[in-house]
């Protein structure tokens, strides 16, 4: 055994949009917590992963995207961006090595400025994706933004560089005791997962602004009694609520053929979390500008 201490503590992952945030929270924690989808701006809550290792603990804060506020959900975002990045021990920058750095890259760097507190690493997301020159020329323009904690390049679904950057960000971490419980990958709520997981399944392939504009409550579970040797089923009920009657065409979809692959692909989701068999019931509702409907929000957790 080495005398390494024991250290614990938080980090967030910043950048634009799709820059690899989510699945590089999930690589590290080895368990689905964060909503991953191939379109800009679909993480809109601080989930926490957490990833264990024997010589200390990283909870990982996931952030939505930081942009400009044009809805009351818009402006709560940004406020809980604010309040999230005041209070980590690590920010991680995060650029993607398949694009270059640009305007929207230097303005988040920017912003870093207002949180002293916290140490700052450059993680080079999406490698896979780059030439050797390109991964080199990143690094260097990287280099010239601030003094950097340190500077990671890596891929998540290439699962390359993972270990060393867990490493880093332990090694930035304050001593401290074990913060979380060994079995803990998230402190969200087990309907919140589940929330996700619908949502997650209700975006995919949808190609307009239906992100912001789509929302899932967990309403109701009941257990269904065993029938004979057959384990009994949990039943879910869960509602979708969208803004308008044309989302809620796009969601149902023609004979309610979407809704119902969107069902289908959820409960697979939902009964690897719970690890057991699940009824779901999923109801499409239109609430009219719920993004800005304050009570809504509360219910949403924001
Ligand atoms: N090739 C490759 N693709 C990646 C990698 N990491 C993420 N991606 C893809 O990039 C897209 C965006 O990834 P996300 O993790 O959702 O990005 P994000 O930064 O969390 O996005 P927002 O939630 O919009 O802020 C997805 O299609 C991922 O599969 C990687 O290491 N290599």
């Amino acid at each position: 055994m080495s005398d390494t201490p024991y250290r614990a503590g938080f980090v967030t992952f910043v950048g634009r949009p799709n820059v690899g945030k989510s699945t590089l929270t999930n690589a590290l924690v080895g368990e689905k917590v964060a909503i991953t989808s191939p379109k800009p701006q679909t993480t809109r809550r601080a989930i926490r992963g957490i990833m264990h290792r024997p010589d200390g603990q990283l909870i990982i804060v996931d952030t939505p995207g930081v942009h400009r506020p044009r809805t009351l959900l818009g402006e709560r975002l940004n406020a809980l961006v604010e309040s999230i990045l005041g209070d980590v021990d690590v920010i991680g920058f995060c650029v993607p090595a398949d694009e270059k750095l640009g305007p929207g890259d230097r303005f988040i760097n920017e912003r870093l400025d207002d949180f002293p507190r916290a140490k700052k690493v450059a993680v080079l997301t999406k490698t896979d994706r780059a030439s050797r020159t390109e991964i080199v020329d990143q690094l260097a323009r990287l280099g010239t933004l601030r003094e950097w904690d340190a500077v990671v390049p890596l891929s998540s679904v290439a699962e390359e560089q993972l270990d060393v950057l867990s490493d880093v960000l332990l090694d930035l971490m304050p001593e401290s005791p074990q913060l979380y419980e060994d079995a803990q990958v998230t402190d969200e709520s087990e309907d919140d997962r589940i929330a996700e997981l619908i949502r997650e399944a209700a975006l995919d392939g949808v190609r307009d602004e239906l992100p912001h504009s789509l929302a899932v409550t967990v309403d109701d579970r009941v257990e269904r009694e065993p029938d004979g040797d057959a384990p009994g089923l949990l039943e879910l009920y869960a509602s979708l609520y969208v803004e308008r009657d044309s989302q809620k065409g796009i969601v149902i979809g023609k004979g309610g053929s979407r809704l119902k692959s969107v069902g289908e692909r959820a409960r697979h989701e939902i009964e690897a979390l719970l690890d057991r068999r699940v009824y779901l019931s999923l109801r499409v509702k239109v609430l009219k500008e719920w993004q800005r409907d304050p009570k809504f929000l509360g219910r949403l957790g924001f």
